[in-house]
């Protein structure tokens, strides 16, 4: 494609060379450019895209975006000067593949908990209605049946337009991605056209990464600011900031709750170990998910549905029977009946929603055991009020390690630690080696026994500096209660 025709709609500060040359391939790494690449220099966090440049034009870059043009420039490459280099190549990335997103509906998901797990139902839902569908979520993308592993929540703006594209090539109508917040500030979703958002809530998580919960809410806000007013922009009015996020949407708003006035209203009318009761709009249904938090997923699944001109009874009669992505409030029960629970939560609000769950389930004297750890090289604040958070609703607490990354094991756990009240102290083990932590849990717990293993979900690997070896929760609980036979 022309360069002249992947700049279209970037506003430019400076160009310097020929634009109308054939570029084949556009990267944002130096270790990807060959002969007629865009070369994007995109400064991140461990360092400048601005450095490889040099690097890049030896390896047959011929053409560069970026934000500071070097110093010496060379004759035969075209330097592009934009603000913000990250952004543009959104929209480069969106031209380069014919614009996908506007060719198909696309949803996106936001919010600190629930995005999976709104996205993979509203995927799910939408093929039993009888349309081609795609998926990008942290548990993998997928195109109808086909299976295309994931790598990031949302993924970097080409390899998420390459997505877009293929699964246009490949007749989906619908595509239900979510968006996480570095990826709107990472304008790894710029240029866009989204004909839905659609916001779960907001608690505390990647303060690494934002340095402020304000920045945090700005950056998930971001999305919404960006929506065109063709879309729907559908928030959690029962989350203290569901208001604020369509506060300067051009998109029409619309909101669900369980608790206040809003447009899709729901009430839990029961709860067990096998799903949910509720009503929405007047119709008494039953889910097989479970927990409030899920209420709250069923909810914007039904909301942003019936947005999408989708029939309600038929929505309902379909969303009945779909059951949770994997991971997520997974159970694992040993022969002797003790539930095993395996559970994504990797936030303080998610443990604490998960455990509140597991407590309202309790019928009799049952204990709830808790396995949980905190991801390495990730939001230090979270450690202490997640192990708070496990010591206070549960009976007895292994801390362990979760994806140490390039952080010291031992250092996380210190962290978490001092989440403990002296207090609750008794109730906390502390054992380093993740698959020890699930086989002491169930060592400890008895037939009637709940054991919550947090954190990990669908995972199946474990990150120990940058080397990720094999490890699934599920299998680990269901080996360890094979042992105990
Ligand atoms: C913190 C973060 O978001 N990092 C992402 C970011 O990398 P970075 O800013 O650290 O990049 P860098 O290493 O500083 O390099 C800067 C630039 O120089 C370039 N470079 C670098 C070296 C070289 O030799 N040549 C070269 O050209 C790089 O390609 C890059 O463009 O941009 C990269 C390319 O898009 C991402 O792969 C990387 O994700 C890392 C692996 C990551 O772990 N991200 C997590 C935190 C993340 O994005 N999570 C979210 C949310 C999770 C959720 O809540 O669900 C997600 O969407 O997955
Ligand atoms: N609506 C919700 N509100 C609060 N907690 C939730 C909600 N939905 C799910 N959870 C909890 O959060 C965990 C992660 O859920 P899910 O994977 O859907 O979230 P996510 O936003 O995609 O997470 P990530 O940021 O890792 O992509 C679940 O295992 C559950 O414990
Ligand atoms: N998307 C989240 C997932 C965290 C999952 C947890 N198992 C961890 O590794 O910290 C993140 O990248 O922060
Ligand atoms: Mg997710």
């Amino acid at each position: 494609m022309l360069l002249s025709d992947i700049l279209y709609n970037i506003s430019l500060i400076t160009v310097s060379g020929k634009t109308d040359i054939e570029i084949e391939q556009i990267t944002f790494d130096s270790r990807q450019v060959n002969k007629g690449t865009l070369f994007v220099a995109v400064p991140g966090t461990q360092s400048d895209g601005h450095d490889y440049i040099e690097t890049a034009i030896d390896a047959g870059a011929s053409a560069v975006l970026c934000e500071v043009l070097p110093k010496m420039l060379e004759e035969e490459v075209t330097y592009i000067q934009v603000e913000n280099s990250a952004k543009s190549m959104g929209i480069a990335a969106g031209n380069f593949y014919g614009n996908p997103s506007k060719r198909l509906t696309l949803v996106g998901v936001t919010g600190t908990n629930g995005k999976t797990s709104v996205a993979t139902l509203l995927f799910k839902l939408f093929r039993k209605l009888g349309y081609k569908c795609g998926l990008i979520s942290t548990v993998q993308n997928q195109i109808e049946d086909e299976i295309i592993p994931a790598t990031h929540t949302t993924p970097d703006s080409i390899t998420l337009n390459a997505l877009l594209h293929e699964m246009h090539q490949k007749g989906c109508a619908f595509v239900f991605m979510e968006v996480s917040s570095h990826s709107v500030v990472q304008g790894r979703i710029s240029g866009l056209h989204f004909s839905g958002g659609i916001f779960t809530n907001i608690t505390q998580d990647h303060l690494d990464f934002h340095k402020t919960f304000d920045e945090y809410i700005k950056a998930k806000k971001g999305f919404f600011d960006a929506l065109p007013s063709t879309a729907f922009a559908l928030t959690n009015v029962d989350d203290r900031n569901g208001k604020v996020m369509l506060q300067n949407t051009k998109a029409e708003k619309h909101s669900y709750s369980l608790k206040n006035i809003a447009d899709f209203k729901g009430k839990v009318l029961d709860c067990g170990l096998f799903g949910l009761q509720m009503e929405i709009d007047k119709q008494e249904v039953w889910f097989k998910l479970i927990g409030q938090f899920n209420a709250y997923n069923l909810l914007a699944v039904y909301g942003a549905a019936v947005l999408l001109e989708e029939n309600p009874e038929n929505i309902l009669t379909e969303l009945s029977q779909l059951t949770p992505p994997p991971g997520r409030f997974e159970q694992v029960i040993s022969s002797q009946q003790t539930v095993g629970i395996v559970d994504y939560a990797h936030t303080p609000d998610a443990l604490k929603n998960v455990l509140e769950t597991i407590n309202g389930l309790r019928q009799g004297h049952e204990r709830v055991i808790t396995v949980v750890g905190c991801g390495g090289n990730r939001d230090k604040g979270k450690r202490p009020l997640m192990a708070g958070i496990a010591c206070e609703l549960s009976d007895t607490v292994i801390l362990t390690s979760d994806n140490p990354r390039f952080e010291e094991p031992e250092d996380i756990l210190k962290d978490m630690e001092a989440g403990i009240p002296i207090t609750k102290q008794k109730r906390v083990q502390v054992i380093v080696d993740r698959r020890e932590a699930i086989r002491q849990a169930v060592a400890l717990a008895g037939p009637e026994d709940i054991i919550l293993v947090a954190g990990k979900g669908h995972e199946t690997y474990q990150d120990v500096k940058g080397v990720k070896s094999h490890f699934d929760d599920r299998e680990e609980l269901k080996l360890a209660f094979h042992a105990q036979q």
